[in-house]
């Protein structure tokens, strides 16, 4: 995780570490669980090896989720808070704020960074605590200039609309890159031409050609992630998506 300062003097970065479960192919192994989390500390302890030394490592955090049913079993919201909270604060205070994973294959990268349907994960958190930021911040103003208990809700959502549209703007994208091919998730018509990432002198790199879709509510965004859990989004899902954006 990094914060950098908007004007790019100065950068801070955290390192978070997450155990996962074991999985099935791991308990049928009946592999051992190795690592032992205490605070901000985790212990590699290969006992079974005898020439091995146990070895400590010190992060900025360290999460324990190696056993889903124990009490200290750090759960995603437990997580979204340690991290997430901070990077929505930051980026609400003017820094330019980044986060990712980092993992080999199968390690809960995505399980961390999206999540399940049920559970979700660090980046729709982190969208839902941004709108809802807006929506607070929006209301707080709102209230300034009127009592707002003694207007209806309908006409709070519409005072809430024009004043987003006037105070905030938030847009997204959503790429992959795959076989060092970068893949325009919400306009797929772009695939019949690999997208190249450039550098800009001031603002640094960029993927030229890459949607930037203007969205006003959680809900088109957590309608983007529905689609990553149950379908791959595909021309006329990612049409969809375009149609409620605010182009
Ligand atoms: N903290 C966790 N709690 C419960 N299950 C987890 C956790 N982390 C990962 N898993 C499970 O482990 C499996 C692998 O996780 P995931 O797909 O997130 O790995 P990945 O690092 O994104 O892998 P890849 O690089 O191959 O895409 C998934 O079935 C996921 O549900």
């Amino acid at each position: 995780m990094s914060m950098d300062q908007a004007n790019g003097t100065e950068a801070h970065v955290q390192v978070a570490v997450r155990a996962r479960p074991l999985n099935q192919r791991e308990i049928d192994l009946k592999s051992p669980i190795i690592v032992a989390i205490h605070g901000s500390q985790i212990f590699i302890d290969k006992s079974q090896d005898k020439h091995h030394t146990p070895k400590t490592f010190s992060y900025d955090f360290c999460f324990d989720s190696t056993h889903l049913n124990n009490s200290s079993y750090a759960s995603q919201e437990f997580i979204f808070n340690k991290l997430g909270l901070e990077i929505v604060k930051h980026a609400f205070e003017g820094y330019n704020a980044c986060i990712f994973a980092y993992g080999q294959t199968g390690s809960g990268k995505s399980y961390t960074m999206m999540g399940s349907h049920n559970d979700r994960g660090i980046i729709p958190r982190l969208c839902q605590s941004m709108f809802d930021r807006i929506e607070n911040e929006l209301k707080q103003d709102i209230n300034h200039d009127m009592d707002i208990e003694s207007i209806d809700n309908e006409k709070i959502h519409d005072i809430l609309s024009l004043k987003f549209a006037s105070t905030y703007r938030v847009e997204v994208s959503y790429f992959e890159i795959y076989n060092e091919k970068v893949r325009d998730l919400l306009n797929p018509n772009n695939n019949h031409h690999a997208l190249k990432v450039r550098e800009n002198k001031i603002l640094g790199p960029y993927v030229d050609g890459l949607s930037q879709l203007v969205v006003t509510s959680y809900l088109v965004i957590s309608f983007v992630e529905e689609y990553r859990f149950h379908v791959e989004i595909n021309v006329e899902t990612s049409d969809l998506i375009r149609e409620l954006c605010v182009l």
